[in-house]
């Protein structure tokens, strides 16, 4: 106890815990943050920790190998792996893509091995949980975890109870203030602000995350803040945003046939693009984990590349049901998808269920393929926008999938107004085909871009079909050819 005591304060003065006021990613002030990650540089606190952790260990079932989660806990796991003589398996982030393609380093036997986690800080469970998932795909025995700090997080529990996994936990928020206050490292109304933080509900960031915007610092930020005024809704100006900052208007169709594969291309080509669209009930899941996984590592796939992801559900249903597609499991797709593709069919009371879910909506208004209805019918392009209009719904309307512009356009042909814009996502783009046996029809990215008023140009087939070892430098080419024409049409320098 008197070690855990010291273990707090010791935390709290190399700036593992700090006291103040935290802008979460959701615009939540938090009076408090844990960066764990700081305990690296000071190597007796990094002994205190494991010797505290050793105890725990002693304490548990034994175990056959640990496996630390990176990144903290894995210096962690290796000392503990030295000085207890415990062998150590370590989880890649990522598999492998070239020589054995492991997702699992270290030894084990299948079905024999059992393995303890150790983790730094649990918020939700969700980084035990994947480790234990992958460690359990791999026939390695998992049950129990240790973690350094809790936050206390009521989700965390259930979410690791509900995976078979029971937690240990070194330190405890409450327990953590009750010893800062009484080291006097924090005041009683910093216990009290943080206890009534917690009781919101709010969870403790880990790392205050700052917006992934860049200023091109030469002068050119006014016309592109003035072109990013002009459209609907703030989440038409987040992709925009990305867009200029990432200097790419490429969204990849990630129409793979497994989630593996998906995955994959989005670590590759992440960085090429401002959009990745799904079709998540084509991709092949052997269970119900499986998706799980999935969902988080798309996730995280979008945040650390910034782009946005797109579900393309094509919903087209009356609001009750459109609202059930929206959430119901094993897909959730109103969980992980920033935007989702509709039809506007239905009419717009169905919007409502996407406004409720804060989810953007791109409207099908033309497709891309022969005799589609949308581009026969009289006038459906325009009913379209009409619908979004008198609807009042520009606010989570961020475009419409169209091969030629809907209503006023960014800045190409007829641009250059006050009105309000809407982005144009168009599909059935490549520079190697004309079209499929099924009724897909190409363009080139310049004439989907300069000809037709493409915004944002999506393409699958032509990048995946150029196979895994030219995928970077597929996405490349689509980028740049669709980055130069955008600033063409739009007047960018
Ligand atoms: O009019 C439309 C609307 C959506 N799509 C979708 O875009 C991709 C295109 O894939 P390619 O391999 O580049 O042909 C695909 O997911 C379609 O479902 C479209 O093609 N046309």
């Amino acid at each position: 106890m008197a070690k855990v005591s010291e273990l707090i304060l010791s935390l709290f003065d190399v700036g593992a815990v700090k006291f103040g006021s935290f802008k979460l990613k959701s615009g939540i002030q938090s009076p408090i943050y844990f960066d764990l990650r700081v305990i690296i540089s000071h190597p007796k606190l990094m002994q205190t920790i494991c010797e505290i952790l050793e105890e725990v260990v002693g304490g548990l079932k034994a175990v056959d190998v640990i496996c630390g989660v990176p990144y903290t806990a894995l210096p962690l796991a290796t000392i503990i792996s030295v000085r207890k003589n415990i062998p150590m398996v370590i989880k890649r982030r990522e598999q492998k893509l070239y020589g054995t393609g492991k997702m699992i380093e270290g030894e084990y036997t299948e079905g024999q091995t059992k393995c303890l986690i150790l983790e730094d800080v649990v918020t939700t469970g969700s980084s035990i949980v994947e480790t234990t998932l992958a460690l359990r795909s791999h026939g390695i025995l998992v049950d129990e975890a240790i973690v350094v700090l809790n936050r206390n997080y009521p989700a965390a529990d259930e979410n690791l109870k509900k995976n078979g996994i029971s937690l240990t936990s070194v330190v405890k928020v409450d327990q953590l203030l009750d010893v800062l206050l009484n080291g006097d490292r924090i005041t009683l109304k910093q216990k009290v602000e943080v206890e009534k933080f917690l009781a919101e509900g709010q969870t403790i960031p880990e790392a205050v995350q700052p917006l992934k915007t860049e200023q091109n610092g030469d002068g050119e930020e006014g016309i592109e803040s003035s072109l990013s005024k002009k459209l609907s809704s703030p989440k038409s100006q987040k992709l925009f945003d990305i867009i200029i900052s990432k200097q790419s208007n490429l969204c990849l169709s990630a129409d793979c046939e497994t989630w593996q594969e998906l995955i994959s291309i989005g670590e590759v080509v992440g960085s090429k693009i401002c959009a990745m669209k799904t079709h998540v009930d084509a991709l092949s899941f052997q269970d119900p984990n499986e998706i799980a996984l999935f969902k988080r590592k798309l996730a995280e796939l979008a945040s650390e590349h910034n782009f946005v992801i797109i579900e393309d559900r094509k919903f087209a249903d009356i609001g009750s049901t459109v609202m059930k597609q929206l959430t119901a499991a094993p897909f959730s797709i109103s969980e992980w998808a920033h935007f989702v593709t509709v039809h506007s069919i239905p009419g717009p009371g169905m919007l409502k269920a996407f406004k409720e879910k804060d989810k953007g909506v791109i409207l099908i208004a033309e497709m891309s393929s022969v005799g589609n209805l949308p581009s026969i019918l009289p006038d459906y392009k325009k009913k379209t926008l009409e619908m979004v209009e008198e609807s009042g719904n520009e606010d989570i309307v961020v475009g419409f999938v169209s091969q030629s512009r809907v209503g006023s356009s960014l800045g190409g042909k007829g641009g250059g107004g006050s009105a309000t814009c809407f982005l144009q996502f168009t599909p059935g783009v490549s520079l190697h085909s004309t079209g499929d046996a099924l009724g897909q029809q190409y363009v080139t990215v310049r004439n989907a871009i300069l000809e037709r008023d493409a915004d944002v140009i999506i393409v699958g087939r032509g990048i995946l079909q150029q196979g895994r070892e030219k995928w970077v430098e597929a996405a490349e080419q689509y980028r740049k050819e669709g980055w130069e024409a955008l600033k063409e049409k739009l007047q960018l320098k």
